[in-house]
């Protein structure tokens, strides 16, 4: 059995953070996780004045994972850190008075990546956008906005409470090239995110606001299926490039991709053009071309509605087990004809100017 990211956090929750008395991954000393095959790869955030007592931690979590079936190496960095303030408390804030859409300081182009049913491969295509991007030399930033089900902590191997130095801006993750920061961060893996409208929007409004973003030529964001308040608060808080809407062939998912695009058409955010997910499945035993889900579908609907189609992605299991794995599939086997599929959807988006 192939180890696993979950195996892996499972272990080393055993182990307790001598500072705070909670289990290591709840305190959020364990950062940007990375398990590949049997290597298993993370950093220890420590305070300084703690050394000695976080060596023994170290220690500690090298024997219990060097035990664990399937791994092969266990590398652990230290690394030092100011004591620092907690980080703002997302969850207490209040909205910030209205105002109209605007610009983040240093980010030239914002796309919203946008799917009317959920599980249409939204997240799975924003986080190998994401790398494609930055492969192409663009400097990316992606946004992980689903408040409801967030997974680019795990899609992009990252994880880890995010610091803030000030108390007031967050400093974001980064892995694969990519600069990210989730809301799924903000709260314990577990927790079950119960957001009231207000609270979710303060929340949005403060990622986009007080990341610490630095230069970006495309920040990505990855928002929760369907047309709700997210939505709304993004389009109309942030000055938006656009939105790619993302669907699969079926029927209903396109039902529900024409109720997306209309919501953005009426909140007047430009429609990028839509791409179609799970497109067509190649068997990797014989070879053999079935479309699972219908094929087509989705042109047909973006020249009824008159926008592009940007790609077609194919509906294999190399890309979804590299998304769950931490290191999407145009990090993991760049080569593939699968990752090609990605690559050519951003250099789509390149060439029309959109990232
Ligand atoms: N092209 C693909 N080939 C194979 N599996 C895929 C593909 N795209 C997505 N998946 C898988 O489908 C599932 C749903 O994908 P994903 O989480 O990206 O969808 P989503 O639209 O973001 O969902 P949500 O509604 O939760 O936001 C995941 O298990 C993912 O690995």
């Amino acid at each position: 059995m192939s180890l696993t990211r979950e195996a892996v956090l499972a272990e080393l929750k055993t182990l307790k953070d001598p500072t705070s008395g909670s289990d290591i991954v709840a305190s959020g000393l364990v950062r940007a996780l990375n398990v590949e095959g049997g290597d298993v790869r993370f950093v220890m955030e420590i305070d300084p004045s703690q050394s000695n007592a976080m060596q023994a931690v170290k220690a500690e979590a090298e024997e219990k994972l060097n035990a664990l079936a399937g791994v092969d190496r266990v590398a652990i960095v230290m690394t030092a850190h100011e004591v620092k303030a907690p980080p703002p408390d997302l969850q207490a804030r209040r909205p910030a008075q209205q105002q109209g859409p605007q610009k983040i300081p240093g980010v030239d182009r914002i796309l919203a990546i946008a799917s009317g049913k959920g599980g249409v491969g939204k997240s799975t295509l924003s986080a190998n956008l994401a790398v494609a991007l930055a492969a192409e030399g663009r400097k990316v930033g992606l946004l992980d906005a689903d408040v409801y089900g967030p997974s680019q902590p795990r899609m992009l191997g990252v994880s880890g409470r995010p610091a803030s130095p000030d108390g007031k801006t967050i400093l974001p993750m980064r892995n694969h090239g990519v600069t990210m920061m989730s809301i799924g961060l903000m709260t314990r893996e577990e927790e079950a995110v119960v957001w009231r409208g207000p609270m979710l929007m303060g929340a949005l409004q403060q990622m986009l606001n007080q990341v610490q973003w630095g230069a970006l030529d495309v920040l990505i964001v990855d928002l929760p299926p369907g047309t709700g308040d997210v939505q709304m608060t993004l389009a109309q808080k942030a000055e938006l490039t656009g939105a790619v809407v993302v669907s699969t062939p079926q029927d209903i998912a396109l039902l529900d991709a024409r109720k997306g695009i209309d919501m953005f058409n009426k909140l007047g955010t430009p429609i990028v053009g839509m791409v179609e997910n799970m497109s067509t499945h190649i068997c990797s035993k014989c070879g053999h071309e079935e479309h699972v889900f219908g094929h087509g579908g989705v042109a047909a609907e973006a020249e009824k509605l008159g926008v592009p189609l940007l790609g077609e992605i194919p509906l294999d299991i190399d890309i979804r087990m590299a998304a769950d794995g931490g290191a999407p599939l145009v990090a993991s086997k760049p080569a593939s004809p699968q990752a090609q599929a990605f690559r050519k959807l951003a250099k789509t988006l390149i060439d029309n100017g959109h990232a």
